[in-house]
């Protein structure tokens, strides 16, 4: 079923949304990084990207909050730019781990498999697949270039969040080595997990992340530059791999409840892509058990519940004037 909204009243759903969950108390900052502990807890926002461009938000939109998991949805596009769809399929898997985002045991669980780059072991891989080999600075430049066209505009490394994390990383220190013994590391363990902390403190805005999320949802053209940032055929794919595992050991009950392929991170941003639709980013400090934003999930459930919008539905929304 089709239905058209105006511009006005889809803005209203979202005011709604918003209204409804700003005074929302659940959940907590993650603390395993320190400088996310800090982080102004009442701080919320959302966005929605349109795919002719449009954005609406609501609350702190303007906000440049650390990206951490959403940012492995930006490399393993990046990935599947290099290598294309089989060889990451082949490479690090496009699975569902069923368990928490940094989990060690999923690794030896799936037989040294990856899973999927959208948990920390795959991410990792990702980040040591990324292409020039070998070159710490060319690779970096090539991941910020992408977040960039991605977003449609530049992310800024939050400098104490980076120093935050790599002093406490010691986890996932433990799987880049893992990794490597397996032979799923495609260049130095210690360079790549670098990146994958460097990636994961970028300093992004709830709008520059729905403008990514409009890019996936819009084919690989960026719906506010234009440009094209990657093939058509890859979007389904990463689609595909945000709604199998966007919510690590909670997809299955959040794609249920929100209709919604959504990856995201311990900073308290969300990223929804809606095929051909648009797409929509939440950002909330304090986290659930599994380190997903309280806030940022009920608005997101919120608005797709409100427009009776569902990936596995036939409902479309047209947006008119
Ligand atoms: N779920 C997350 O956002 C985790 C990202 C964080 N950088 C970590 O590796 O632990």
């Amino acid at each position: 079923m089709d239905k058209k909204v105006t511009l006005a009243q889809l803005k209203e759903v979202v005011q709604e949304a918003y209204d409804q969950v700003k005074t929302n108390t659940g959940g907590k900052n993650a603390d395993y990084i320190p400088y996310l502990a800090n982080v102004n807890k009442d701080l919320f926002g959302i966005s929605v990207c349109l795919l002719n461009g449009q954005t609406i938000h609501v609350g702190d939109t303007d906000y440049r909050f650390g990206i951490e998991s959403v940012s492995k949805v930006h490399t393993a596009i990046l990935a599947l730019r290099q290598y294309g769809a089989k060889e990451i399929l082949d490479k690090i898997g496009a699975d569902a781990t069923g368990l928490p985002f940094n989990s060690i045991i999923a690794i030896l669980l799936e037989n040294d498999h990856p899973s999927t780059p959208l948990v920390n072991a795959g991410a990792i891989s990702a980040c040591s697949m990324v292409q020039p080999i070998g070159d710490s600075a060319k690779k970096w430049d090539a991941i910020v270039g992408n977040v960039t066209d991605l977003c449609g505009s530049a992310p800024q490394l939050i400098d104490e969040l980076y120093k935050s994390e790599s002093d406490t990383n010691f986890n996932n220190r433990s799987i880049a080595w893992l990794l490597k013994n397996y032979n799923r590391i495609y260049d130095d363990p210690d360079m790549s997990l670098d990146l994958y902390t460097r990636q994961c403190s970028l300093g992004v805005t709830a709008l520059q992340l729905s403008i990514a999320a409009g890019t996936i949802a819009n084919g690989g053209v960026n719906p506010v530059t234009k440009k094209e940032v990657f093939d058509a055929t890859l979007a389904p794919k990463i689609t595909a791999m945000i709604a199998a595992v966007g919510f690590y050991e909670h997809t299955g009950d959040w794609m249920y409840t929100s209709g919604i392929p959504a990856k995201t991170g311990v900073g308290g941003g969300v990223m929804g892509v809606l095929p051909g639709q648009f797409g929509i980013a939440a950002f909330a400090p304090p986290l659930d058990g599994s380190g997903n934003s309280v806030k940022a999930q009920l608005a997101i459930q919120y608005i797709m519940n409100k427009l009776e919008l569902n990936v596995f539905s036939n409902n479309h929304i047209t947006v008119v004037d």
